[in-house]
């Protein structure tokens, strides 16, 4: 996780993508400001791990090229999940508080959890558009409850055209949102019970639906997704502890 964060930092992918073809070391290291030698053994295990790869130049000479994993390293784009991996390597710490409060006066590290959440949301709201676009027929109007930055509701709105999406989340998360206003949201699984409560009396019985997108774990049921699901489950397990439930997972090393 350290090389990919430092890959991330340095902009490798981003500075592979713009020259437009695969780059020799001397041209990455110069184009870094970076010495060559590290530069060499972080792309070795880059290119060990299937991140990068190696091609020949048209003079022959070995070069770094991308792959689809590594556009997924770069700082920005719609394939971009560096957001997602650069919260997940932090080492950010709520102090006791929640962390919606701790991320309400840390506006550099609000920006991030939103941008992480946003680049998992164009990762993952294809899947649910093209595979399983009929949980949308019907609907007049979708509110995303939690919606972040509005991202996942803008690429509804936008597969699903006849929807009007309402963006439900707190005040300074929807004052930063890609293009969508509104207010209010939610945090432990009590909590989210009793939202989905008020969801479901707030729609209507015929037409209305509350829709759930979730990473499920089936207990001793394991799947090419697994490794996925579960590393999610320990991220989230990390991030969404607070005040009076740190005790539960305090001596295991898992740290916020
Ligand atoms: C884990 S993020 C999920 C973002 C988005 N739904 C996604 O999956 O990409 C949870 C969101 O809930 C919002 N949230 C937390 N507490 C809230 C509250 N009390 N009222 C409204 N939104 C809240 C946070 O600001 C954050 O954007």
């Amino acid at each position: 996780m350290a090389v990919v964060k430092c890959a991330i930092e340095l902009e490798i992918a981003d500075v592979i993508e713009s020259h437009g073809s695969p780059m020799t070391l001397s041209e990455l290291s110069s184009a870094l400001a970076c010495a060559s030698s590290p530069l060499y053994r972080i792309m070795r295990f880059l290119m060990h791990r299937g991140i990068f790869k190696e091609e020949l130049t048209a003079h022959s000479s070995l070069a770094y090229a991308q792959t689809a994993l590594s556009r997924r390293l770069m700082r920005y784009g719609e394939h971009s999940i560096a957001a997602f991996i650069m919260l997940n390597s932090s080492s950010m710490v709520a102090h006791g508080e929640d962390a919606w409060s701790f991320l309400k006066a840390n506006p550099a590290q609000s920006q991030l959890v939103n941008e992480a959440m946003a680049s998992d949301a164009r990762v993952a709201m294809p899947a649910i558009i093209h595979g399983c676009p009929e949980v949308f027929d019907g609907l007049g109007s979708l509110v995303d409850v939690g919606g972040g930055n509005g991202t996942t509701l803008q690429m509804l709105v936008k597969a699903f055209p006849w929807l009007r999406g309402i963006h439900f989340d707190l005040p300074h998360v929807v004052s930063n949102a890609v293009e969508f206003k509104g207010r209010c949201g939610f945090p432990n699984d009590k909590e989210c019970i009793q939202i989905l409560k008020k969801c479901s009396e707030a729609i209507s019985e015929e037409k209305g639906k509350v829709i759930i997108v979730e990473a499920m774990i089936e207990e001793g049921k394991m799947d090419e997704l697994s490794d996925a699901r579960l590393a999610l489950d320990m991220a989230m397990m990390a991030r969404s502890y607070k005040r009076g439930q740190r005790k539960d997972i305090e001596g295991t090393g898992i740290s916020s």
